[in-house]
């Protein structure tokens, strides 16, 4: 494998450690999304990669050879960060083949591989038109366009979407992948939108406190996140305090049947997705509850329940909306959704 990878990288900003020993194998053709809140890190993993920050410690290798203090120029790689930076007063055409004339490619030759790109992000016949006049969307476009110009070995995106509106992100994102997947570049994507991570990514990385949390697919994030800050970032969950209870575990109390904890463990805390979560008659499952609110989505039904465990949210199929504020119902876990953390896990 001779993809990307960072050995012990560690950048340190005076005493704060803003990536602490990160660890991370990007494999050839590969899109990964770094996700995680603000001051995780992400931003800065990233700008190592590209060359515009060194780091502490550690070993930054592309296709197995160590980029160490190489010059952002000289690696080769397409960027596109949250300012584009595209040049205002220069047509479509001319910002995307700047980086080519910087390379002496000659009008021919660059004219032809800006209509290529053009078309290959859907926006065929606009070389002529100022930058300025184009849309939000279409100018992300433009910029992705420029970037992928000199077919860069790596494509490193920083927030790319996020100026744009909810509608249109979700479409670019979609655009996003279905371009990565048609030209096979390896690609990393920094982005603090959970969501969008889960629509592009094959691979997730999920950072906190400089350090890399969790690094799988999607949906393995989803159900068998590492820790509970990965499982409260990732989507909605009911974190709940648990303890064993002979050889059962209880929740405030109740006893929740199919739950032991692993051997040894006297408690901890439990992630249950809202999905996992049943809404029975009152007395009928193990947790009782009363209804606080009813979010009717249309395509799915969120009820947020109060109960002795705090606060739980569960989630019902479409059209299943027959309960009312203060009905009091009882909460079933499905065993085979809970994912067990020992106390002290916490991220
Ligand atoms: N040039 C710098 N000088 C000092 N501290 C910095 C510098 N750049 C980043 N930091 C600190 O490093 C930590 C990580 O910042 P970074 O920008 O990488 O986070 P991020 O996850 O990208 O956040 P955001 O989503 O808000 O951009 C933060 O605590 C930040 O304040």
């Amino acid at each position: 494998m001779s993809g990307l990878e960072l050995v012990n990288v560690t950048k340190r900003y005076g005493r704060v450690a803003a990536v602490d020993d990160a660890l991370l194998s990007v494999p050839p053709g590969s899109f990964v999304c770094l996700l995680g809140p603000s001051g995780c890190g992400k931003t800065t993993l990233m700008r190592m990669i590209a060359g515009l920050e060194t780091p502490t410690s550690g070993d930054i290798r592309f296709e197995g050879e160590t980029l160490g203090d190489r010059p952002v120029h000289k690696r080769d790689f397409g960027m596109v960060f949250q300012s584009l930076a595209l040049f205002p007063h220069l047509s479509v055409g001319d910002n995307i083949a700047y980086p080519l004339k910087i390379r002496g490619q000659g009008k021919a030759e660059r004219e032809a591989r800006v209509a290529e790109l053009l078309d290959l992000v859907r926006l065929p016949g606009v070389a002529d038109r100022p930058v300025a006049q184009l849309s939000g969307g279409q100018r992300q476009r433009v910029a992705i366009a420029r970037a992928l110009a000199v077919s860069p070995k790596l494509f490193l995106l920083d927030e790319p979407l996020s100026a744009l509106d909810a509608k249109l992100r979700e479409a670019m994102q979609v655009e996003l992948r279905q371009l990565q997947e048609r030209l096979g570049i390896t690609t990393i994507v920094v982005t603090h939108d959970q969501r969008e991570a889960m629509t592009m990514a094959d691979t997730i990385v999920v950072m906190q406190g400089g350090k890399i949390q969790q690094m799988d697919r999607p949906i393995d994030i989803y159900r068998r996140p590492a820790n509970a800050f990965v499982a409260d970032f990732l989507g909605q969950t009911n974190l709940l305090t648990v303890q064993s209870a002979g050889g059962a575990a209880s929740v405030a109390g109740a006893l929740i049947p199919g739950l032991a904890l692993p051997s040894g463990q006297n408690g901890g805390e439990i992630s249950v997705r809202p999905e996992s979560v049943s809404i029975e008659p009152e007395g009928a499952a193990p947790i009782a509850a009363t209804v606080e609110f009813v979010r009717d989505m249309g395509s799915s039904v969120e009820v947020y329940l109060a109960t002795a465990a705090g606060r739980m949210i569960a989630m019902r199929p479409a059209g299943q909306n027959n309960l009312a504020v203060g009905d009091k119902v009882s909460l079933g876990l499905d065993p085979a959704a809970i994912v067990f953390f020992p106390a002290g896990s916490r991220a």
